[in-house]
């Protein structure tokens, strides 16, 4: 396929990065300021310098408070019957549709393990698309991890709370850990490689156990031992929960808020 990539930046330069590694596409990058592209990449700084009707996929990575501004001027780089795919957060096809005209429009909701060929992405194609154009897309994103068929758009907005926005979260749990550990003594080399190594080495344990992550977080947790006093601590007045819950509500209400 050939694939038109508007806005190069953490997002679409992640995925960009696994694409590469790929046969079978080749890449054009609109982006005004988009540095260090790959070899083969064809890029260019404005809308104007593409040619007409040459692109099976235009691919939507950029804010979504610019598409309006800026995708009327990609309208006619897509190909008849070659569709839209927007990674951006909350903007719903309705609005896509309001932009480009009744078109075939996928919404994918991407996280940057992407970058590493470890993402997961939800994908919801509206009626316009062909059973052709879902599969090549699925097959294409699955080239950046994991990527999960959806039955809404509503199911795009709350995967993105989830998984979408994820890594955000976890990078900053992972920040504060690291900061209890120097705090304990350890340099910072040592302090992240106890805690990047701890974190893969128990989400692989989860991944290749049967067991219930309570079951699982009961089988390290001796009874009035170490983990038992620090899990005390963590859970004190029961806020965990909430916390987590009110992360993902709130991410999730902003989706909507970008519709
Ligand atoms: N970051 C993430 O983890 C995720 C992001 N997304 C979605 O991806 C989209 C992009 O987000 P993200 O990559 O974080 O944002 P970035 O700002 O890093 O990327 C946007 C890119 O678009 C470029 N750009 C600006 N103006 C234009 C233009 N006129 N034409 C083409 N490109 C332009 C920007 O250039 P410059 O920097 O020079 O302005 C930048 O390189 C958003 O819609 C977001 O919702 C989805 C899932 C995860
Ligand atoms: O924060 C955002 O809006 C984007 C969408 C998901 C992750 N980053």
């Amino acid at each position: 396929m050939k694939i038109l990539l508007i806005g190069c930046g953490k997002m679409g330069g992640a995925m960009l990065r696994q694409w590469i590694n790929h046969d079978g596409n080749a890449f054009t990058v609109a982006d005004p300021a988009a540095t260090d592209l790959p070899e083969g990449i064809t890029h260019v700084t404005k809308a104007t310098s593409l040619p007409s009707a040459e692109f099976d996929v235009i691919v939507i990575a950029i804010k979504p408070q610019m598409i309006a501004d800026l995708l009327p001027d990609y309208i006619p780089a897509l190909k008849p019957g070659g569709c839209f795919v927007s990674i951006a957060a909350g903007c719903s096809i309705e609005t896509l549709i309001g932009i480009v005209g009744k078109a075939a429009i996928i919404r994918v909701m991407p996280n940057l393990a992407a970058m590493v060929g470890l993402g997961v992405s939800g994908l919801y194609a509206n009626p316009a698309c062909t059973k052709q154009q879902v599969s090549d897309v699925t097959a294409f994103i699955a080239q950046t991890g994991r990527c999960v068929p959806l039955g809404s758009e509503d199911e795009i907005d709350r995967l993105t709370a989830v998984s979408g926005s994820g890594p955000g979260y976890v990078f900053e749990i992972m920040r504060s850990y690291v900061e209890a550990a120097k705090r304990l003594g350890f340099d910072e080399e040592t302090s992240r490689a106890l805690v990047f190594d701890t974190i893969t080495g128990t989400v692989e344990t989860a991944r290749q156990s049967d067991a219930s992550l309570e079951d699982l977080r009961n089988s390290v947790t001796s009874k009035n031992g170490t983990t038992q006093a620090g899990l005390d601590e963590l859970r004190r007045d029961g806020k965990l929960d909430a916390l987590l819950n009110d992360t993902v509500q709130a991410a999730y209400r902003r989706a909507a808020e970008l519709k």
